[in-house]
């Protein structure tokens, strides 16, 4: 898809589309819709990371609830979203050795319990192995540090979701 395509989109149509490029909030993609037209992919991106910047620090804590455990529940219910599936499979996620899996469980347990949010990273930027080792170290920040370190993987997430709905070489 092009960016010209993009902003041609009625809001339903983005929606549909862009609703899921910050995982199950398609408030993001509604907020960001009023600032079409895009100059490029990058520049609707930014119009993603600012709104969200602009969150409450209760806001920011939301969108990470609205993360999927990574290996969890939903996933072995095949629960997840389509995207999510993806990334966590890229990941390695779905075929962990049960040493593996009990590690995660507990750790995610850990962190939930300690920060009220689930554990967020790119898991397409991330091997199982570095997803166990980051969990296992961001359990010993403060609340604050991990909603914005968080925020910041939900960032990257969102960015590889965009570019695989609209082409970074086109631009208007
Ligand atoms: N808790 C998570 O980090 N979830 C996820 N990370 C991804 O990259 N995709 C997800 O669903």
């Amino acid at each position: 898809m092009l960016i010209s395509e993009v902003n041609a989109l009625g809001f339903e149509e983005f929606i549909k589309i862009f609703g899921n490029v910050v995982e199950m909030c398609p408030l993001v993609a509604a907020a960001v819709w009023s600032n079409l037209p895009f100059q490029d992919l990058e520049s609707l991106q930014n119009s993603i990371e600012t709104f969200v910047d602009q969150l409450p620090l209760a806001g920011k804590a939301g969108i990470l609830r609205c993360h999927p455990d990574l290996a969890g529940r939903l996933a072995a219910a095949d629960q997840l979203t389509d995207e999510s599936k993806l990334e966590q499979k890229a990941a390695g996620l779905d075929d962990l050795t049960p040493s593996e899996k009990f590690q995660m469980d507990s750790l995610n347990t850990r962190y939930k319990d300690k920060f009220g949010f689930p554990f967020v990273i790119c898991a397409r930027e991330n091997k199982k192995d570095a997803i166990l080792k980051g969990l296992a170290q961001r359990l010993n920040n403060d609340k604050d540090q991990e909603i914005h370190t968080g925020v910041a993987e939900v960032k990257k997430i969102c960015w590889l979701r965009l570019t695989s709905i609209v082409s970074t070489k086109s631009s208007l």
